[in-house]
């Protein structure tokens, strides 16, 4: 049972959150102790305020395998935490989730694997989160359900619970229907997602491309952005909306971080300790097949090879953060980056000048400011990305409007970010060396125009922003199944302001 909320006396909460993992990081001493701490994420910046408004409880995965914590309160939130086995980390976390529909969503850049048996897991999984969340939500309460990991939770949420107002909000791209409808349970994927009143999307493409599939694989009316879901037994039709949201990052607060003395220092620091190049790249990324790294790194060596850059002038700094470490692709694409990163400095390296430092480790907002600051040219070069928030927190990050942003067109930051950043397809390797040379080379008046054209961009549309816009058209969509407690703010069928329709 949810505790009483102090906020309103009522026994559960207005506004309800549900993510694959908790926004905080749980660590068990020898004693079996389990202690908290509030992990940094985007998600949490953007939900905090809205979530401390409306008295918010949070449902996610602790992290941890068998990991049995009852819910607590930390910063206004209610936190609860769902357990989950070694075996269901194993197929619902890693396989299917990051082995199936990781990779099927991402232009199938690694092959997907279907195992009937990581489907059984993922149902069962999804089941358990939509469980939490409905026994925590208020009558008439709102429950935003977030990403890939758990799309058949908004109908397991409305069947229990029909009085609720349910969004969804997919951080990664929706695949075209070619490739989406490998997925043997497509069916069952898209009746889950359809459970919500509105699902959103980094962008309009990826809206499209669900439309479309629900057209195809329902036969369901589909009008612009709005499904009609036909009712069950006497239930009437539904209106679902699919709308694209593109997700930001707490700007001010990266563009503040960037300007303390203590950030500033470190990256001076980190500039002399690479020996003060005159140029020093810089690629950020979770060590993942979709960022595209071996790409870069290929075309790098390429450069280094023709002699249009050398090691004495420009050097390349490398943050390859550890990711799913227990999935084979992961594990190969490693092995391969390491390798080549190995060629290139044995091949080009000289005493004092390495070519690229490559560093398999994670790193504090702080660090990662001060590498920003640091870096005349940031390189985002995925083959397919949701968003990247790396590449916004560069430009938060530049407050002296220096700096060159390398930005890959399989990007959803690409559709906001074009009019500054130096566009590149990361399968067109002569292209990208082409950019990378001139980005190097780039006059510091164009760095200036460009980037203040970018920072405009990213100071004005912010994460807090995000999130109000995605929660105001959610709320202002009629609830058929009870009566509304609120006034409807805008006409169902009428564009959001930031939601671009399919
Ligand atoms: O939780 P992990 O398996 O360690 O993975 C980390 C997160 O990666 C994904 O990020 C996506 O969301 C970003 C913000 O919307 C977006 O910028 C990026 O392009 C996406 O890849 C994933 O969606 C999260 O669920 C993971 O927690
Ligand atoms: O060592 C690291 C590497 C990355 N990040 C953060 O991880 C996020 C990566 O988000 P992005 O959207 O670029 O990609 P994702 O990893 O979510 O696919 C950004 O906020 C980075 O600042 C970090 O804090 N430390």
């Amino acid at each position: 049972m949810p505790r009483r909320s102090p906020l309103t006396g009522k026994d559960g909460y207005d506004l309800v959150v549900v993510s694959n993992r908790l926004p905080v990081d749980f660590t068990v001493d020898d004693e079996g102790h389990v202690d908290w701490k509030r992990s940094p994420g985007g998600l949490v910046t953007a939900l905090e305020p809205v979530m401390q408004k409306s008295d918010g409880a949070w449902v996610g995965w602790s992290g941890a395998p068998d990991l049995e914590v009852d819910p607590f309160d930390a910063d206004d939130m209610r936190l609860v935490p769902v357990t989950l086995s070694a075996t269901e980390i194993e197929r619902y976390y890693e396989g299917f989730s990051n082995d199936t529909l990781w990779p099927l969503y991402h232009d199938v850049i690694a092959p997907p694997a279907f195992h009937r048996q990581w489907w059984d897991a993922y149902r069962r999984v999804n089941q358990r989160f939509a469980d939490a969340a409905a026994a925590q939500a208020e009558q008439g309460a709102t429950v935003w359900v977030h990403d890939y990991q758990l799309q058949l939770v908004p109908r397991m949420l409305r069947e229990q619970r029909p009085d609720l107002r349910i969004g969804f909000f997919n951080h990664i791209p929706f695949p075209p229907l070619e490739l989406f409808q490998q997925l043997p349970w497509r069916r069952q994927v898209i009746d889950g997602l359809l459970g919500a009143d509105l699902i959103g999307f980094q962008r309009a493409g990826d809206a499209s491309n669900f439309i479309r599939a629900v057209r195809r694989l329902t036969g369901y009316t589909t009008r612009g952005p709005i499904v009609t879901v036909p009712g069950a037994e006497d239930r009437p039709s539904r209106n679902v909306r699919a709308a694209a949201f593109p997700i930001s990052i707490d700007s001010r607060t990266f563009d503040e971080l960037a300007r303390t003395p203590e950030v500033q220092a470190r990256s001076r620091e980190i500039r002399a300790d690479l020996g003060d190049p005159e140029c020093m790249m810089l690629g950020v990324d979770r060590l993942d097949y979709t960022k595209g790294i071996r790409h870069r790194i290929k075309a790098y060596g390429e450069i280094l090879q023709d002699g249009r850059i050398d090691v004495e002038h420009v050097t390349l700094v490398q943050v390859a953060s550890p990711s799913r470490e227990n999935v084979g692709a992961y594990q190969e694409l490693r092995e391969q980056v390491e390798g080549l990163v190995g060629r290139i400095n044995g091949e080009y390296a000289e005493i004092g000048h390495a070519a690229i430092h490559y560093l398999h480790h994670s790193y504090p907002p702080e660090e990662m400011a001060a590498l920003y600051l640091a870096a005349d040219v940031m390189l985002v070069t995925s083959l397919r990305d949701g968003m990247n928030l790396v590449a916004k927190e560069y430009i938060a990050a530049r407050s002296d409007d220096r700096g060159v942003l390398v930005l890959s067109e399989f990007t959803g930051a690409a559709d906001e970010l074009a009019g500054g950043a130096l566009l590149v397809n990361p399968h067109d390797i002569d292209g990208m060396k082409d950019i990378i040379v001139a980005a190097a080379n780039m006059d510091v008046r164009e760095q200036r125009k460009r980037m203040r054209r970018l920072r405009r961009r990213v100071l004005a549309d912010d994460v807090s922003k995000w999130s109000e816009s995605f929660l105001g058209v959610l709320q202002a969509m009629p609830s058929r199944d009870t009566p509304r407690t609120h006034a409807p703010s805008r006409p169902t069928d009428e564009a959001p302001a930031e939601g671009e329709g399919a």
